[in-house]
């Protein structure tokens, strides 16, 4: 446990609401012959829920992955809290992963231990010395907040779907992260489900004032949840925008990729029509 014993390498000072946290600089990144970024920009600020759009393959899980270390891009900056990320060694990561929290696809628990074991995992991780019940209390509160109080001692198995993603969320937030990333958040769930994943969503960043970053292919979801919308196409950013902004978009990438769905979300935003 060579990580416990190290001085923190980031130093993190929550920014006010409004403020740049995040800042992906002149990114680029390929995988052998793929290019994926070209000259990526984008600035994330703190507390709010900014939804990354863009077709399949765009790179836009790409894009939290690099964020939290897991994969590293070829050039440009990535920043956090004003530091950059591009020098920080594998463990370094790990005090950016106490900050930012990553909600996987498909929830990822470890289907061996009950909900409690999974919620306590990044707890003992993070903080080893924590008491016992300090740790069971933490757990709880976390349970509660997403609406699934007293299910420690369940196992992944007897749980629905949008339980598990919930979970998932729980074990995300245990630590208390300032940010929180949202990858397919809502795929394969059904609408009611939905409708409950895109709640929890906002009432993270209303009851813990957490930014969020969504990656989604849901529109109905990134139209609902999020402050600002970033689109993805041709290895780079090419708008982000207030869901008011992006619906009357002129930018053709934007249009095509919006028209191209309109089915699935028009009649609740009526996209397309100018408000
Ligand atoms: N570890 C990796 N090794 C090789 N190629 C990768 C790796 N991770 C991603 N890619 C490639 O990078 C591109 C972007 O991937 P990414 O998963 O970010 O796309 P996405 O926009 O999230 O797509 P989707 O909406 O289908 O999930 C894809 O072509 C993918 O195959």
């Amino acid at each position: 446990m060579l990580f416990h014993r190290r001085q923190p390498r980031l130093k993190f000072q929550p920014p006010q609401k409004g403020e740049e946290l995040i800042r992906f600089e002149h990114l680029q990144k390929s995988f052998g012959p793929k290019r994926v970024y070209d000259d990526l920009m984008l600035s994330v600020y703190a507390g709010e829920t900014l939804t990354v759009i863009g077709g399949s393959g765009t790179g836009k899980s790409v894009l939290l992955k690099c964020l939290i270390g897991l994969l590293r891009p070829d050039a440009g900056r990535i920043l956090f809290d004003g530091q950059e990320l591009n020098d920080f060694r594998e463990e370094d990561f790990i005090d950016v992963r106490r900050h930012v929290a990553m909600v996987f696809q498909g929830a990822a628990l470890f289907d061996s231990l009950t909900v409690g074991e999974n919620i306590a995992y990044p707890l003992r991780e993070h903080f080893p010395h924590m008491p016992p019940d300090e740790l069971r209390a933490r757990v709880a509160e976390k349970l509660r907040l997403v609406n699934l109080p007293g299910i420690e001692d369940m196992k992944p198995a007897d749980l629905s779907g949008g339980m598990k993603k919930r979970v998932g969320l729980a074990r995300a937030i245990a630590t208390d992260p300032e940010v929180i990333l949202w990858d397919e958040p809502t795929t394969g769930l059904d609408p009611v489900t939905t409708e409950t994943i895109n709640q929890m969503i906002r009432s993270m960043q209303k009851q813990l004032g957490c930014t969020s970053i969504v990656v989604t292919h849901d529109m109905m979801s990134a139209f609902s949840v999020s402050d600002r919308i970033a689109m993805l196409a041709n290895r780079r950013i090419v708008q982000v925008g207030t869901p008011e902004e992006m619906r009357v978009s002129t930018v053709p990438e934007v249009r095509a990729f919006l028209d191209a769905r309109r089915g699935e979300f028009e009649s609740q935003v009526g996209v397309g029509v100018a408000p």
